[in-house]
Order: structure tokens, then C-alpha cells, then sequence
């Protein structure tokens, strides 16, 4: 069988952190850390809080930056009287190409659930953006060694009704709740463990073709010293990172691990 090439993809949620002047700041030196080859190899990506993303919309485009952005969430409708809330179109008129979807700190204050994370990840490939679906366990269930099931009936509820060519669309990144934020990382090991589990229930619920052209990310703790061991396992095509995206430098570090793996 061929051997398959995914390009890595290394995200930086930001959170609710940093306005739209650190923001510019942050992105410029971003893109001065690093070489348009290393830009080319790892896709480089950051989702800013909303209302930042016209800012880095101008910093991209004005300096022709290859680096892509998105939001951290969208609205499931296209328009109407859901106030507070984005439409993916308002997303894709800015020049996102990404955006998060049931990322578990939605899930936790915002109590989305699947049908919501499954309504959204349609409102994002309506509107032509890469849904990167946010999957993973807390304590409890890890604990009780439940977490292979409760992700990918997680990933079964988000996709439900999509086409296997919609599928390909989706990134999925898988978040274990108890690394996030906590400086608990999984092991590479564990990492792998649901990554490649995912990528088995994509086979049997589509293809071997479509299972092999979705990219799924580990989230959770992420660091440049931690980056090489988890990119190694060989369903892990990239990271959901939060805390250390903030860092101009040590965000760069993370998408140069290819130097330290030979990857
Ligand atoms: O979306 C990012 C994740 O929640 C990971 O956050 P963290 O790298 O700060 O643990």
C-alpha cells in the first residue's frame, strides 16, 4: 500500500487572550521566525479571538504572510437574531480558512453538544472552512479507561450526516480535558493510542482514502520540548496548541520540530 502524506498542522488557539495590537505584533513576529520553506513544510495557523481577526486579516494580506487564520468558534445558523454570535460567512469574509469547533471549553461554560458541534461543523464546510473538530475525555472517564469509546462517539456525533468527501475537509483534533492547560501532556503513546483509534472508526464509517486524507492533531500542553516526541506517532499530524501559541518564539519552535525529527 502507498504510503500517505499528510501536511502537518500546527494551530494556535489563543483563547481569550491578546487584543488586536499584540495580535498584529504576535503574527509579524511569527512570520519573522520563520523561513517560507518552513512555512511551506508545516502549515502554520492561529485562531484569534474575533475581534482581532481583521487585524491579522490586514497584517496577512498586506505582508503576503503564509501563515492562515481562523476563529474559535461559529455560529450553527447563517444570519439572523442570535445575538452575540458569528456566521461563518462573517468568518470566511475575513479570509479565515479554519475555524474550532466543540472545543471542550465550549462544551464545559457554553454546554454544546453534539447535535450543536455537529450543526456547526456543517455551518463551517457551507461556508468553505476547515472545521477543526474538538474531541477528547476528562479525568473520570480516562480514569475508568472509557476513552477510546467516548471519542469516537464524540467524532461519530459531530460527523453525523456528512459525506465521506466532506470528511476530508474536517481536521479533528484530539484534546485529552485533563492536559489542557495543565502541564499534564500525554505521552506520545497515549496520543497515538486515540489518534490512530479515530482514524480506525473513520475507516469503518467511510474509507480507507478518506481516513487516510484527514489530518488529526493532539492538543494539550503542547510545547516545543514536548512537540517532537507526539509529531512521531504516526497518526498525529499536528497540534492544537493554546498556552505556548502565545509566545511568538516558542509557537515558531513548535512548527520547526521537522528540524529535530527529520520528519
Ligand atoms: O486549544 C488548545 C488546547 O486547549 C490546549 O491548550 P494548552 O496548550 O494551553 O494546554
Amino acid at each position: 500500500m502507498a504510503s500517505v502524506t499528510r501536511r502537518p498542522l500546527m494551530a494556535g488557539n489563543w483563547k481569550m487572550n491578546l487584543n488586536h495590537l499584540e495580535a498584529n505584533l504576535l503574527v509579524q513576529k511569527l512570520a519573522a521566525s520563520l523561513t517560507e520553506q518552513q512555512l511551506t513544510a508545516v502549515e502554520t495557523v492561529v485562531l484569534p479571538p474575533f475581534t482581532d481577526l481583521r487585524t491579522v486579516q490586514t497584517a496577512v494580506d498586506g505582508d503576503k504572510l503564509l501563515i492562515g487564520y481562523g476563529g474559535q468558534d461559529l455560529s450553527p445558523y447563517q444570519s439572523g437574531a442570535y445575538t452575540g454570535d458569528i456566521s461563518g460567512a462573517m468568518l470566511a469574509k475575513l479570509g479565515c480558512t479554519y475555524v474550532a469547533v466543540g472545543h471542550s471549553e465550549r462544551r464545559q461554560y457554553h454546554y454544546e453538544d453534539d447535535a450543536i458541534v455537529n450543526a456547526k461543523v456543517a455551518a463551517a464546510l457551507a461556508n468553505g472552512l476547515t472545521p477543526i473538530l474538538c474531541i477528547g475525555e476528562g479525568l473520570e472517564i480516562r480514569e475508568q479507561l472509557r476513552h477510546v469509546p467516548h471519542c469516537c462517539d464524540q467524532l461519530d456525533g459531530a460527523l453525523k450526516g456528512l459525506t465521506a468527501e466532506q470528511v476530508t475537509k474536517v481536521v479533528v483534533a484530539y484534546e485529552p480535558v485533563w492536559a489542557i492547560g495543565t502541564g499534564k501532556t500525554a505521552t506520545p503513546e497515549d496520543a497515538q493510542e486515540v489518534c490512530g483509534e479515530v482514524r480506525k472508526r473513520l475507516v469503518e464509517t467511510y474509507d480507507q482514502g478518506t481516513a487516510d486524507q484527514v489530518r488529526i492533531l493532539y492538543g494539550g500542553s503542547v510545547k516545543s520540548s514536548n512537540v517532537a516526541s507526539i509529531m512521531s506517532q504516526p497518526d498525529v499530524d499536528g497540534a492544537l496548541v493554546g498556552g505556548a501559541s502565545l509566545d511568538a518564539e516558542e509557537f515558531a519552535k513548535i512548527c520547526r520540530f521537522p528540524e529535530h525529527t527529520g520528519r
